[in-house]
């Protein structure tokens, strides 16, 4: 890694009073859009918006729906901070720089983080347009010495050598479970473990299989590097995957993945998602890192939003049954 890769706790903190000083929101919820999902801040209320042009050492969005604001707001009396945009590995960033906002969030206040991401299936039981809970991923960067906690360790954000076997807070996956099934959408809905990949090219065949028989349910290219420096310091995170597509396992057939396919599954479930997070972030409970449940009931005008839930039923979702 090279030195100017190094990020200094100055740099995060000049990011992060700078915001302080343009916003009124004080976020305990950051929520990171993954490829097509910018829709989920449109939920928020009092929103104010900020172009990461304008925030001190922040990296620039280069990739088609990744919009490139930080959305501030208010959803259900909890204070969030959207990412609409996230960056990426293959735009040149170093890792330090795709993660840069995690540690800045985490020094706005913030102390639970929601990643989204679009992602191929190798799991044939995952069809475009479901859903995936992040029981676990595979850093494959990661594994290969590309991880953003590589250089020297800053105590301030957390350990030199971070557990990962519990990343994925358990109580939050069996609440969006639990709201799925609320919403009818539970047969759509399933944990799983998530890959990233470098990219930005699709998987070959052989990679797809590859990376199938190694258990992997779907892949991405994002994501855990995000999660790994969020857990690094401390907080509580919580992970989904919208299935955009099948990846490509076999030589006949003539299926092939592209980006405007993915960002159209993501328009197309928009809703479901925006209700999901909705109701996820209204039943965290935000100051003491475990969870209530004001009410564990739908209220009826989420309810109401999901006149998808048929569209959604294990029966009918054969490929894009959007
Ligand atoms: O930002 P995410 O991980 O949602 O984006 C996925 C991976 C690539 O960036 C892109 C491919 O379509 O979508
Ligand atoms: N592979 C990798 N990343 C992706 C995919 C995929 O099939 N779909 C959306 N992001």
């Amino acid at each position: 890694m090279h030195s100017k890769d190094v990020i200094s706790h100055d740099e995060y903190e000049q990011a992060a009073d700078w915001l302080l000083a343009h916003t009124k929101h004080r976020p305990q919820v950051a929520i990171i859009c993954g490829s097509g999902l910018g829709m989920l801040s449109e939920v928020l209320e009092e929103q104010e918006v900020l172009e990461y042009t304008q925030i001190p050492g922040f990296p620039q969005s280069t990739v088609q729906g990744h919009a490139g604001r930080l959305v501030f707001g208010r959803l259900r009396g909890r204070t969030c901070v959207c990412m609409q945009g996230r960056f990426h590995m293959y735009e040149g960033y170093s890792m330090s720089k795709t993660t840069f906002p995690v540690r800045v969030f985490k020094l706005l206040g913030a102390d639970t983080l929601v990643v989204t991401n679009a992602a191929g299936s190798l799991d044939d039981s995952l069809k475009p347009g479901d859903i995936m809970i992040l029981k676990d991923h595979v850093n494959l960067p990661g594994l290969c010495g590309l991880n953003p906690l590589c250089g020297p360790n800053d105590e301030r954000f957390g350990p030199r050598f971070p557990a990962m076997s519990s990343c994925y807070d358990s109580e939050l996956r069996r609440i969006a479970l639990e709201i799925g099934k609320q919403l009818g959408v539970g047969g759509a809905m399933r944990e799983g473990v998530y890959a990233m990949v470098g990219g930005p090219n699709f998987e070959s065949i052989a990679e797809a299989r590859l990376l199938h028989r190694l258990g992997i349910d779907a892949v991405g290219m994002s994501t855990a590097p995000e999660v790994v420096v969020a857990t690094h310091c401390g907080m509580r995170v919580f992970g989904l995957s919208l299935i955009t597509n099948k990846v490509v396992k076999c030589y006949d057939g003539d299926d092939m993945v592209d980006h405007q396919g993915v960002l159209e599954v993501g328009r197309l479930r928009a809703q479901t998602l925006q209700t999901l997070i909705t109701e996820l972030v209204s039943r965290m409970d935000v100051n003491n890192n475990s969870s209530n449940s004001p009410s564990d009931d739908l209220t009826e005008e989420a309810l109401s939003q999901c006149d998808h839930r048929e569209a959604l039923s294990p029966e009918s979702n054969s490929d894009v049954s959007i």
